[in-house]
């Protein structure tokens, strides 16, 4: 596959576009016109930069409104597209994208349309420039694919063919079908988006996506392409608002990662296969010095116990139950935060190959001398995550801790989740990890009212729902108003909510303090017996049913620092979900009790 992708995707000039797109692997280029407008590179310059990189330029784009009923105006087209092949030959490519019109005084009629295309292929064959015509979605008269197929094959010359993009066909609802029947395809641009249900236009200019961070079936699509027997570029074409701002760099890392990953889903078995994490073997706390005591005393009073002591000191094992939490002591910024998810694996030493393509390097800790190497990959937002195999088992890094009793109460089951905070700007590239390199697989986006603005929230879950990790971006980069969220968390499953809550309470934990008012209303809403109600207030548990009746119990500790919490919780009768409607109270409530 030659990978390629449009300049306007990247923020930053021309030249530190080229630049992004060359380091991160691609073979190609899109070479967006406004960016060369803007540069001050000549084409030829661009060109011999391009090549420098060792990145070819695929295409020139775009050239707007090719036919026009008044012939004037069409004389000037003639003109302008002298001018833009001329461009196109001194970037040192052949291949111009021409857009379906969207004026009103667009051609109606396909025989009028197919001539006048025929002859500005004339004028391009002239210049060694071949034409790619594309049905833009808000097209005046074409609009559809097939439509843009048409009109090509009727204007029947050897210098026009059609682009296919997937938003286009995608985001009308089309059949992606058809592509696969297409005769001419010259260019295949693909992108991705949310299924927001608003206007085509502002969607593909403001909110397309890499692959896999949205909602189309991109790689039935794909298929259909190859079917066709298209051989060229493909080209990631993406108008986003927060990719314009970010850093090219890393915003190009995504795309190719998005881009190897759609191939690999077209066609499984192109990368090797994800590492399939089994369950989890830990989850790592970072405490600073002032913040370890409030993690080690959250723990206890959860009913945890200090079982070893890492061989190289600072680094502390709790368990309880099935759950291990590694308290790492070493000098770090945050008060809490958690800094690594332990994941059991088949086979970890087969994940090298598959993320190195995914342009996520394995990296190891420094050990010493008998510990367990453990590959491990770093997330966007930096929490560390490490495959554990069943040999060398990492828990013998840790020393037994001789005669700690864990405290009493109910056993804790297992992690059963846990939720990390991005930045707003790494959301979707965080979710990209979770689903490319991780091979998860993301489910809804929830969005919730929080009193600073709008808490979005995905969880991404392996096959088996053993591992299910959600991330959580809060209201703005820059917070307008109201504090940072204390987002992060790890939830624990116990068999016996209400227990946990009461043992934890006896322990002297803090549970987070849920209003009056979320109990009357839960009363309201469902059919709950009084006591039973009672104990919930009582003890600050939350509760949430869903359609099948399944029931989930849970309830807070108080945010220890803004970036870490505990949550217990206890799954009845197959409940599948996050108590995403309690999320709100708890919001709301962690703003009163923000933590340290
Ligand atoms: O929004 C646009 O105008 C536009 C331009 C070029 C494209 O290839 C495209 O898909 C959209
Ligand atoms: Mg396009």
């Amino acid at each position: 596959m030659q990978t390629s992708i449009a300049t306007v995707s990247l923020a930053g000039s021309l030249a530190e576009k080229l630049r992004a797109a060359a380091a991160a692997g691609f073979d190609a280029v899109e070479v967006f016109e406004p960016d060369l407008v803007a540069s001050p590179l000549a084409p030829a310059q661009v060109r011999a930069l391009a090549g420098d990189l060792g990145v070819r330029i695929a295409l020139f784009q775009p050239f707007r409104d090719p036919d026009h009923v008044d012939p004037g105006v069409r004389a000037r087209t003639v003109q302008r597209l002298h001018r833009k092949c001329e461009v196109v030959r001194e970037l040192g490519c052949d291949l111009l994208l021409v857009c379906s019109s969207v004026h009103p005084g667009a051609v109606r009629e396909d025989g009028e349309l197919a001539a006048q295309l025929r002859a500005l292929a004339e004028v391009a064959a002239g210049h060694g420039v071949r034409l790619a015509y594309e049905a833009l979605a808000w097209g005046t008269h074409v609009a559809d694919y097939r439509h843009a197929a048409r009109v090509v094959a009727a204007a029947d010359h050897p210098a026009l063919g059609t682009c296919v993009d997937s938003f286009h066909v995608l985001s009308r609802g089309d059949d992606p079908a058809g592509v696969a029947a297409l005769e001419k395809v010259f260019f295949y641009q693909v992108a991705d988006a949310p299924a927001l249900g608003m206007d085509l236009l502002p969607l593909s200019r403001h909110h397309r996506l890499f692959p896999g961070q949205g909602g189309f079936d991109l790689a039935g699509f794909h298929r259909a392409v190859l079917a066709s027997g298209y051989d060229g570029p493909v080209s990631l074409e993406v108008f986003n608002d927060l990719y314009r701002q970010a850093d090219p760099g890393r915003t190009a890392v995504d795309a190719l990662r998005s881009l190897r990953h759609l191939a690999d889903l077209a066609e499984p078995g192109t990368l090797p296969e994800a590492p399939s994490p089994t369950g989890w073997a830990f989850v790592e706390v970072a405490a600073s010095e002032e913040g370890s005591p409030a993690v080690t005393g959250l723990l206890g009073a959860l009913g945890f116990a200090r079982t070893g002591t890492h061989r190289r000191g600072e680094v502390d094992l709790w368990t309880n139950g099935g759950v291990r939490v590694v308290v790492n002591g070493r000098p770090t910024r945050a008060r809490a935060q958690l800094s690594s998810l332990g994941l059991q694996a088949e086979a970890p030493h087969a994940l090298a190959q598959r993320s190195r393509e995914l342009l996520a390097a394995v990296v190891h800790r420094p050990v010493g001398t008998g510990e367990a190497e453990i590959p491990s990959l770093v997330a966007p937002d930096g929490t560390w995550v490490q495959f554990c195999g069943r040999a060398p088992d990492w828990s013998e890094d840790f020393l037994p801790v001789p005669g700690r009793e864990p405290a009493a109460g109910p056993r804790l089951r297992e992690v059963d989740h846990v939720a990390l905070p991005q930045p707003f700007a790494g959301f979707d590239s965080a979710g990209l990890f979770l689903t490319a390199v991780l091979g998860l697989c993301g489910g809804e986006l929830s969005e919730i009212a929080a009193p600073d603005g709008l808490v979005r929230s995905r969880a991404h879950c392996s096959a088996d729902g053993a591992i299910r990790i959600a991330l959580e971006v809060g209201p703005t980069s820059g917070r307008l108003r109201g504090r940072p969220l204390a987002s992060g968390h790890v939830a624990f499953r116990t068999d016996d909510a209400l227990a946990a809550a009461a043992a934890f309470a006896a322990a002297g934990g803090e549970a987070l303090e849920v209003p009056e008012n979320y109990y009357a209303d839960l009363g309201a809403r469902f059919d709950l017996d009084a006591g039973f109600l009672d104990r919930l207030r009582a003890l600050h548990v939350l509760y949430d049913r869903d359609e099948a009746g399944g029931e989930l119990l849970h309830f807070f500790s108080r945010a220890l620092s803004r970036e870490f919490f505990v949550e217990v919780l206890e799954r009845r009768g197959g409940y599948r979900g996050f108590g995403v409607a309690n999320t709100p109270v708890r919001l709301a409530a962690q703003r009163r009790a923000p933590g340290e």
